[in-house]
């Protein structure tokens, strides 16, 4: 199956096209290699050089078509960039959403880029690489998957979550539903929502370049996405439920435990924790390294 895909994409008014062909070989050719992985925030927190590098070739890619634009990258915000999400025209990236994933070849990694002005998306990308399974959408023009219509018309109960360090709500889930699913990666996890594969996604943690362009993907396809609070959905909040309807949204919403979590937009002084961490184990743990 070819993995050369083009995307013809409306922004501000311009058609232009954008190639997320090569990036995504880049990652596959990587995929099978041995990879040196450095931590960041957590022992859960990876970071390889083809993240690095792919987040690179995006943000100059697109930066030469449009040299106004900003960027909020996963790995640019690591090497100390803010988070400042303006009205100007902004694209959020996660180079590889599933590092973990990654790193030990189960076979769910994702580009993820959202495209946002004045704040509000308008278009989201989530490639899932080794599926080869493209999931876009666009504000007010529906969501697609390899070119494809998605509607959100299916209740199967099947919740996606990711069971992390941060991730301390699970449980409540797992009694309130008939299953629930971790696919290591909350642009995929989300797509799952989308697809209607899931009912309801939801976490406390992830980061906005993690969730952009699949919260744009799930409401063009009909679905719902919200705080996990039940209050309106905030990007850099870090908290989120996507799900099939307001009424399956609503029945995650009472029932997940709220815990403090730093916003994404917080200061850079406060957040102090992370960075100390990067410092004390920028090295390959053992437990990472013996799969390689
Ligand atoms: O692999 P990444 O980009 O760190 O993202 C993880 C969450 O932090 C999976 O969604
Ligand atoms: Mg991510
Ligand atoms: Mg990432």
């Amino acid at each position: 199956m070819s993995r050369r895909r083009l995307y013809r994409l409306s922004v501000t008014s311009q058609t232009h096209t954008l190639f997320v062909a090569h990036e995504t070989s880049v990652i596959l050719s990587a995929f099978q290699q041995q990879k040196e992985v450095r931590l960041k925030s957590s022992p859960a927190d990876l970071v390889t050089e083809t993240d690095q590098q792919v987040e690179k070739m995006l943000i100059s890619a697109i930066r030469r078509k449009y040299p106004q634009h900003r960027f909020i990258g996963e790995e640019s915000v690591a090497a100390g960039e803010a988070v400042e999400l303006t009205d100007s025209p902004t694209w959020i990236i996660d180079p590889i959403d599933g590092t973990v994933n990654f790193v030990h070849r189960f076979p769910f990694v994702a580009v993820s880029i959202a495209f946002t002005v004045n704040k509000q998306t308008e278009f989201g990308i989530v490639y899932s690489c080794v599926e080869d399974k493209l999931f876009h959408a666009q504000r007010g023009r529906g969501a697609y998957l390899n070119g494809k219509p998605l509607c959100s018309d299916i209740h199967r109960c099947v919740v996606v979550t990711e069971i992390g360090a941060e991730s301390r709500s699970i449980t409540c889930c797992v009694l309130l539903c008939y299953s629930v699913r971790a696919l290591g990666t909350a642009a995929v996890d989300m797509c799952q929502v989308a697809t209607g594969g899931a009912d309801a996604y939801y976490h406390i943690g992830m980061h906005c370049w993690d969730i952009a362009a699949s919260t744009i993907i799930v409401l063009e396809a009909g679905g719902v996405v919200m705080d996990t609070d039940g209050s309106e959905f905030d990007m850099m909040s870090r908290k989120v439920i996507a799900a099939s309807s307001s009424a399956v949204a609503n029945g995650i919403a009472q029932v997940v435990q709220a815990f403090p979590c730093r916003r994404d937009n917080e200061a850079a002084s406060k957040r102090k924790c992370d960075t100390q961490s990067e410092r004390a184990v920028a090295q390959p743990t053992a437990c990472v390294l013996h799969e390689l």
